[in-house]
């Protein structure tokens, strides 16, 4: 063990396996993850590392390991979906895998839109896995819904829809498993009786279940992409392809051709609800282990001086701390909003189980608002993590690339995040209803009292300071009143209304202050959540370090944002000043217990897959270890030399 990191340990405050509980949910949640992740131990999943591998090695590898899982999965009796859950992502480690969209696409979506009779045919065949399945939805053309072009038109002679890409832009593209799958969830423009109905999904077979051959369907991969290795993204054309009615999922067309309306239309999407609300978790996973690594490291290496003494650790540096430990406070942020996220999605999806549609809009807003405002703020920190560790940081044995390169498309797919942030539209129509007087329940209640607010720019010495900067509660107020942009959004658009433009037009032209709202109202949820979340820590050891962490975010992102709170005159300029100083006193609160907090994190050495990251910190003999294993290694002299440079 490198003796830095032992001290650092030593140093520690607070109990981390007490900590470690409270981030999994309780102490037999950890024990169980434990014992789950001791499959990390079978020898069936020991593998090449992927980066010494091409991508056809590396599909192939994955898949290997998929079909592994699926039998340990059976072998150990792990049925559970979170439990499964757990198993995939140690296992997976810092990759996907091309069986990734069968679990959480294709089988949710089986799940919630299959009515009784297509549940007892396609479950089991799907959880046996004799179906794999994929989720087509994008087209090369189009993302958004409304303009997707496959159609599917009913065929009542032959009680069958018709599926049909008509134009290149129509062709499927992106979806995962292009190689790997036999079935598909396919969206497509429902026709009956002359008359479109709008994005319906069908279950579609796209290869022979025996050979594996396509079906009369152009399928493939789409080509090596900026990560992702793993997975085979596909395309996929349907020239006039049969299915039969019952392969509509929840069956809105009678044999007759009828068309029966669903409770709601939007509930075609719920896949994609579900995965946006898993994204939120997913990034503070991501953003957990970029900061295990780089802190882990910035421990064990020496650089430069200070004073004129032995070369301090670079963890020791004020600017590293800068760095790094506002991402520190993020990952613990958004754990306890994922959290929340997981049990919103839950509780919401049940009541409409049930029937009771009326929470579905603000599910919809909240994960994709905070699908996009967690997966932009890790996707950056990543990459501030990577740098924070010098050149060992660009190799990939650090894995922060591979981090990078993995969890990037998070920002893009499932809804790019600029298109989800304007899924504002909930936002202004609360701040509207707030203004006509009506009582807002839930997390939009903060719009109830604007009125008496009135937050908008206003010259700072014209409004006396509210905020306590040392006070958790006050920044969180300050939060709430900073989440009131939404009320300038909803002037800007009408503004633009009273200059006689369209209601798209005046949106459009107000998109700006609309992304901004939406940034803002999501910034505030953050804060709050990991503020509301120290209430439940009687701990007071724990309590102390996660309320230095939580204060810390807090500033952190009003230092950031300092314009907003001084227009608003949350701030005055003397208490912007102050921030500074006290976020230095915070980083040097939690410098003891950097590496601890890390450690809470729990995640062994072979999920982490990095040589900086190593629990033990010996990084130095393990790199050089993992370089003597590269492929250009395998001889001492590479052929290139007999064949052009001799
Ligand atoms: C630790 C856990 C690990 C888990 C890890 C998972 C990792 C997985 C790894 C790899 C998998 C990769 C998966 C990637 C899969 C994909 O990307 S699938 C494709 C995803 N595609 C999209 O997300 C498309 C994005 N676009 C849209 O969603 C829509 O076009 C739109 C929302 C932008 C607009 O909707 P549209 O219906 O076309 O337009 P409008 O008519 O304007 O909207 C009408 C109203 O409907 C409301 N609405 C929209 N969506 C929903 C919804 N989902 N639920 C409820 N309501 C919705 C919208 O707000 C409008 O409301 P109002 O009329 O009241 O204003
Ligand atoms: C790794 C990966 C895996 C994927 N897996 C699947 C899958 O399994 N199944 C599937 O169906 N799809 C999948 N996709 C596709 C993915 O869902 C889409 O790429 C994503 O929804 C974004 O759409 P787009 O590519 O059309 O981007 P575009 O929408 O074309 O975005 C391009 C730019 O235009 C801007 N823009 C677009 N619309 C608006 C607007 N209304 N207002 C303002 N700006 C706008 C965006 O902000 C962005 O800057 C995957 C994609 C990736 C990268």
């Amino acid at each position: 063990m490198n003796p830095d990191i032992v001290k650092e340990r030593q140093n520690a405050s607070f109990d981390v396996q007490k900590l470690t509980y409270i981030l999994d949910g309780g102490p037999e949640k950890t024990k169980r993850r434990r014992e789950i992740s001791l499959v990390l131990n079978d020898p069936d999943f020991d593998e090449e590392d992927p980066n010494f591998l091409s991508r056809s090695e590396r599909y192939e590898q994955a898949v290997r390991k998929s079909a592994q899982m699926i039998l340990k999965l059976r072998e150990y009796g792990i049925s559970d979906p979170a439990e499964i859950n757990c198993y995939k992502s140690v296992v997976r480690g810092n990759f996907h895998e091309s069986l990734g969209l069968h679990y959480v696409m294709f089988l949710p979506t089986l799940y919630s839109q299959c009515d009784q009779e297509q549940s007892k045919k396609w479950l089991p065949l799907a959880t046996s896995f004799e179906v794999l399945g994929t989720y087509a939805q994008t087209e090369l053309g189009h993302t958004h819904l409304r303009g997707l072009e496959t159609t599917a038109t009913f065929d009542p002679t032959t009680q069958e829809f018709v599926l049909n890409s008509p134009t290149v832009t129509s062709i499927k593209w992106w979806p995962g498993a292009g190689k790997t799958s036999n079935h598909a969830v396919v969206l497509a423009q429902l026709y009956t009786r002359g008359k479109c109905h709008g994005l319906h999904a069908f279950i579609v077979q796209l290869r022979h279940m025996d050979t594996h051959e396509p079906l009369p369907i152009l399928v493939g991969d789409i080509g090596p992409k900026f990560g992702f290795s793993e997975v085979d993204n596909g395309f996929l054309k349907l020239d006039h392809v049969r299915i039969p009615r019952e392969n509509m999922l929840m069956k809105h067309v009678e044999p007759d051709g009828r068309y029966v309306k669903p409770a709601s239309a939007k509930l075609t999407y719920g896949t994609m609800v579900f995965i946006r609300s898993l994204l939120v978790g997913l990034s503070a996973l991501v953003m957990a282990k970029s900061c295990t690594i780089a802190i882990r490291y910035s421990a064990v290496r020496h650089q430069s001086e200070i004073r004129s003494e032995p070369e301090p650790q670079i963890l020791d540096y004020q600017t590293q701390q800068y760095k790094l430990f506002p991402l520190l406070a993020t990952a613990y942020a958004f754990s306890f909003v994922g959290q929340y996220m997981t049990e919103t999605y839950y509780r919401i999806s049940g009541d409409i189980n049930q029937g009771d549609l009326s929470e579905l809009p603000e599910l919809h807003a909240v994960s994709a608002g905070l699908k996009a405002f967690t997966t932009w703020t890790t996707n950056t920190g990543i990459e501030v993590c990577r740098m924070s560790c010098g050149g060992h940081g660009y190799s990939r044995s650090s894995a922060l690339p591979d981090l990078y390169a993995e969890f990037t498309p998070t920002c893009t797919y499932e809804g790019e995040n600029t298109v989800m942030m304007l899924q504002t539209a909930y936002l202004v129509k609360s701040y509207r209803q707030a203004k006509a007087g009506e009582q807002l329940r839930g997390i939009m209640s903060y719009l109830n009292d604007m009125e008496q607010r009135h937050v908008r720019a206003h010259p700072a010495s014209a409004r006396p300071a509210l905020v306590d900067i040392n006070d958790l509660s006050d920044l969180v107020e300050s939060y709430k009143l900073r989440a009131a942009l939404v009320e300038s959004a909803a002037k800007s658009i009408q503004q633009e209304l009273q200059k006689r433009r369209s209601h798209e037009d005046a949106w459009n032209n107000s998109a700006i202050d609309l992304v901004k709202a939406s940034d803002a109202h999501c910034h505030y949820m953050v804060v709050k959540l990991f503020t509301d979340k120290l209430s439940e820590i009687g701990d007071p050891d724990i309590n102390l370090v996660l309320t230095t962490l939580a204060q810390l975010y807090a500033l952190h992102g009003i230092a950031l944002n300092s314009g907003d709170f001084l227009q608003a005159g949350l701030l005055t300029v003397p208490q912007m000043q102050q921030i500074p100083v006290r976020i230095k006193e915070l980083l040097c609160l939690i410098r003891p217990n950097a590496v601890a907090l890390v450690d809470a994190f729990d995640f062994p050495d072979k999920v982490l897959s990095s040589v900086l990251g190593r629990y033990d910190g010996n990084v130095y003999e393990n790199l050089f270890e993992w370089a003597r294993r590269s492929p250009l290694n395998a001889t001492e002299v590479h052929e290139s030399f007999h064949k052009y440079l001799k």
